[in-house]
């Protein structure tokens, strides 16, 4: 099968996994990817050198030339964009060719229904830590894909990050915590910045401060092994200033209050399924 890989749609999420892709190792001749903008293929080719980046803007049939003769197809549209991807390039695809889906809400059986019958389809939910070869991405198989399809696509995954196989129903849930979790991470350390100048510190002082917490206690978490509730309790002190931190958190009803938003997340996820029927 072909070595080439295919990431149609280049935006944030495709250009992450690419990244990683790349940081692992992956030979940058082997990777294509379509976009709508000549200025965003330009771009993409000069941070990711010796790749093909082909703007639909100046080669209308972009996607049809990407997905011909790769081994592997990353769909990275917007949900509502993808069957329409998948019909426009079906023709181009060659019957092993393992189309891989990394959008939010788009089944399997949407995905089958816009391809070739038997095509081997694969529904994930990466996150975009993947540019740093710190991504978590969930995979779930179509009914036409075989377990070494399923491998090649894990396998892929794995240089972007720790990957998970779930049954396609837990994809919402999946969505709703790593999917749009990196975004919550990113708040909390917003919500901390500003919390910091509150408390009378210059905002770029906080915002470093905010930032580098975040970011050392991922670290931290990323440790083979980590417990977050051991990792909170080695910093707090007892009757001491964390504690009292943590307290109010949990008086206020932090922990439903971020309950509430990921069931938000994946109910979001159920709706826009129905929309796009
Ligand atoms: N951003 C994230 O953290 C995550 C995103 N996803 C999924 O990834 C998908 C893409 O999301 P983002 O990367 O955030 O969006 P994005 O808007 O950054 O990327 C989409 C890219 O596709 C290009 N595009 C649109 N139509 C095209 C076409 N017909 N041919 C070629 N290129 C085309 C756009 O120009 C853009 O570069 C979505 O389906 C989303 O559900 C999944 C997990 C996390
Ligand atoms: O916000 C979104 O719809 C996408 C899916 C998961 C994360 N980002």
């Amino acid at each position: 099968m072909s070595n080439r890989i295919a990431f149609l749609g280049c935006g944030s999420m495709n250009e992450a996994i690419l990244s990683g892709l790349l940081g692992s190792g992956t030979d940058p001749a082997d990777v294509v990817a379509t976009v709508r903008r000549a200025e965003r293929a330009a771009e993409l080719a000069e941070r990711h050198h010796g790749i093909t980046a082909i703007a639909g803007d100046e080669e209308p049939d972009n996607n049809r030339q990407a997905a011909k003769g790769s081994g592997v197809v990353i769909l990275g549209v917007k949900p509502v964009g993808i069957a329409d991807l998948a019909r426009e390039i079906s023709a181009s695809l060659s019957p092993k060719t393992i189309v891989v889906s990394v959008a939010a809400a788009v089944t399997l059986a949407q995905l089958e229904a816009a391809l070739p019958a038997g095509q081997p389809v694969i529904r994930t939910m990466p996150n975009t830590p993947a540019k740093l070869g710190r991504g978590v991405v969930s995979v779930s198989a179509g009914s036409n894909c075989s377990p070494e399809q399923l491998q090649r696509a894990k396998d892929i995954f794995k240089a972007a990050g720790t990957v998970v196989e779930v049954p396609e129903e837990q994809v919402d849930a999946v969505s709703a915590i790593s999917g749009s979790g990196p975004a919550y991470a990113f708040y909390l350390a917003e919500a901390m910045a500003a919390a910091g100048v509150e408390l009378g510190l210059e905002h770029d002082l906080a915002l470093l401060l905010a930032r580098e917490t975040v970011a050392g206690a991922g670290f931290m978490l990323a440790e083979p092994g980590a417990d977050p509730s051991a990792l909170r309790i080695s910093v707090s002190s007892p009757n001491g200033t964390t504690e009292r931190a943590i307290a109010t958190f949990n008086e206020r009803g932090l922990p439903a209050i971020i309950a509430a938003g990921a069931r938000a997340a994946a109910d979001r996820a159920a709706e826009i399924s129905r929309q796009l029927g």
